[in-house]
């Protein structure tokens, strides 16, 4: 089964004659174990799919199944069971509750689903652990570089049994070794099983990707299997 999958998905924002087609007619499937890259232009409809497959938004028409679940045919407590169970964001926007530790923001998802806090913690400890910063855990937010934030938020997003990984350009604001550090944690992550779907504009990042798909006005325009390739991807379709 399907980690993710998109079914004819079209989402328009707006009404009347400042209408958009964020996305049209998009359909996609991610594979347990598989991330996928989505590139793109600025304006192409990449943080629109995210925000679909993530549940916070949803379509016009189509379909979004996370794990063969139809996301309109649930109610708004089993979305957002689902979204703490299952799923991992990662967005620019790091998010951190700035009155709690890094250790205490990473074991927030799993005490909000009932997990102990003794168990929590010590979950946020592995998770901190394998964004390599297991020794920060006491600090708050404004005490960490923002690299270190990043991975905080890394850890949030990837602690407990999260299958499907959704990630809104995680290397933004991080130096390039500390951004390779938090690809490389989630190509782990995939490798274990979990499916991972990662926005970014920079072909190197889409390189750690099983494949790239190549959105342009909101439509699936490429994809390939070679992400090591994906300038030649941007090159024909820009
Ligand atoms: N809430 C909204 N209301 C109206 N239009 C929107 C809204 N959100 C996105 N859009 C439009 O939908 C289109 C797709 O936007 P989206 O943010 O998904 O693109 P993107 O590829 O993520 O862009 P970027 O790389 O700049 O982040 C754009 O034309 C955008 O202006």
């Amino acid at each position: 089964m399907s980690a993710l999958k998109l079914v004819d998905v079209t989402r328009v924002h707006g009404v009347g004659e400042s209408q958009v087609v964020a996305l049209d007619r998009v359909s996609l499937s991610v594979s347990p174990g598989e991330l996928v890259a989505v590139m793109g232009p600025s304006g192409s409809g990449k943080s629109t799919l995210l925000n679909l497959a993530g549940a916070l938004d949803n379509p016009s028409s189509g379909q979004v199944l996370v794990e063969g679940d139809d996301l309109a045919k649930l109610s708004p407590r089993q979305v957002a069971a689902l979204r703490r169970q299952r799923l991992g964001f990662v967005f620019q926007d790091l998010n951190l509750i700035p009155s709690l530790t890094a250790a205490e923001n990473v074991a927030l998802p799993l005490e909000l689903d009932g997990v102990s806090a003794r168990a929590a913690r010590k979950h946020a400890a592995e998770a901190l652990e394998s964004v390599g910063i297991r020794d920060l855990g006491d600090r708050f937010p404004e005490e960490m570089s923002g690299g270190q934030q990043q991975r905080a938020a890394i850890a949030r997003a990837l602690v407990g049994e999260r299958r499907l990984v959704l990630a809104d350009e995680p290397t933004g604001a991080l130096d390039s070794t500390t951004g390779e550090a938090v690809l490389r944690v989630l190509r782990d992550r995939c490798d274990a099983g979990a499916a991972g779907l990662l926005v970014t504009h920079e072909a190197r990042h889409a390189a750690w990707a099983d494949r790239v798909v190549f959105l342009r006005d909101g439509k699936v325009v490429d994809t390939t299997g070679d992400p090591s390739e994906p300038e030649s991807l941007l090159g024909s379709a820009v």
